[in-house]
């Protein structure tokens, strides 16, 4: 098959060479010259390095990419999300596949990635969406490292069509799943939950706060899941649990080190000034507390986060803030 990967990133071009790796042919989609460079006439991963396939090449150009398949496999940040897919539509003209990987909720609208594309894309041409998740660090993935992933969506045939493209017997193994918003959900809030987890190890704290913040927080996760209309088991699934694990315990994850970042005193501003890397957990604590605010949804650690991310508590206060909530037996609803 022919798949147009839009964004030549770490998680982009590392699912170009998957792809490649089980026989398929893929354009990749990029902005950033350097990166173009790399993967055009140096045959490496822009980021990582590791060696490329030579048969995958690069373009800047939009138009180029759209022309080259009817699969769009999304692949940039959920920050330019709507403004590609507005500039895709304005080029798609005939029926497409999107994939997406990216792993974000809007905060101005709350809107999941699927629901952004229902928005962009012209119903006419948008001939079915997936949502391809899991806990899945593309250092390990382009090293060919075992990984397991969930294509997700509300068309059963799509999401095995999709299982069949990136699974291999190699090191990749993808199940389905028909909750879609279980999936997109869960892939976006363990962010959020893996910010405050790194900004608990940059505070000095250790193993048993880690633990704790994973387990109280996948409570967090199960609360916007089932409010949004996913299933409670997916968010204890590879979508959910899975990749709050692998993002709240690595040193490897953006996010993780984004929140070290914070936990050692830095501020957003400047975090966002030097990062060269996607880090999706900042904005998606913004979403999720802004969701808790309007429907009333009790999520203690996203909402202390985003306090500290406007400045209007330190992380000490936070923790101690946190702390100083009333007693109570533990639960699960
Ligand atoms: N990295 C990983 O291990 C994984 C990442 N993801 C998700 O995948 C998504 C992408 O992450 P990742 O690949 O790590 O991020 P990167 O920052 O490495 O790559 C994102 C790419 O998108 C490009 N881009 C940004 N804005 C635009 C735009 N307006 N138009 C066109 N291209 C644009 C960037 O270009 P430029 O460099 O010029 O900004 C960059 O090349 C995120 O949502 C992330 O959560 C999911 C699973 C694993
Ligand atoms: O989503 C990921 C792993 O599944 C990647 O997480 P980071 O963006 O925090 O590196």
């Amino acid at each position: 098959m022919k798949i147009s990967v839009i964004g030549g990133g770490a998680w982009g071009t590392t699912l170009a060479q998957l792809l490649t790796d089980n026989g398929n042919e893929v354009l990749i989609y990029e902005i950033n010259n350097n990166y173009l460079n790399e993967i055009n006439n140096n045959h490496i991963h822009p980021i990582f390095k590791n060696v490329l396939d030579e048969k995958i090449k690069a373009t800047n150009s939009l138009e180029e990419a759209i022309d080259y398949s009817d699969t769009y496999l999304l692949a940039v940040p959920t920050k330019a999300m709507r403004t590609v897919l507005g500039l895709m539509d304005k080029l798609i003209n005939r029926p497409s596949i999107f994939i997406n990987v990216s792993k974000g909720i809007e905060p101005e609208t709350l809107k999941r990635v699927s629901e952004i594309v229902d928005e962009e894309i012209n119903p006419k041409y948008n001939a079915g969406y997936v949502c391809l998740t899991g806990p899945s660090h593309a250092e390990e993935v382009i090293e060919r490292k075992l990984t397991l992933l969930v294509s997700a969506s509300l068309d059963n045939d799509l999401a095995v069509k999709v299982q069949n493209l990136f699974a291999n017997d190699k090191y990749i193994r993808v199940y389905t799943s028909n909750d879609l918003i279980g999936s997109e959900v869960g892939g976006a809030a363990k962010n959020a939950i893996a910010v405050i987890s790194g900004a608990c190890t940059g505070l000095g704290l250790g193993e048993n706060a880690r633990a704790a913040v994973i387990t109280r927080g996948i409570l967090e996760i199960v609360r916007v899941v089932e409010f949004m209309g996913g299933r409670k088991e997916t968010a204890f699934g590879l979508t959910g649990i899975g990749d709050l694990i692998v993002t709240a315990s690595s040193e490897n994850s953006r996010n993780f080190q984004g929140g070290k970042k914070i936990g050692q005193g830095m501020k957003l501003d400047e975090i966002y000034a030097n990062a060269t890397q996607t880090i999706e957990g900042f904005r998606t604590i913004y979403a999720l507390h802004e969701l808790s605010e309007k429907f009333d949804i009790e999520l203690p650690m996203i909402s202390t986060a985003y306090e500290i991310l406007e400045n209007k508590l330190t992380v000490e206060e936070g923790m101690k803030k946190l702390l100083k909530r009333d007693l109570k037996a533990e639960d699960f609803s």
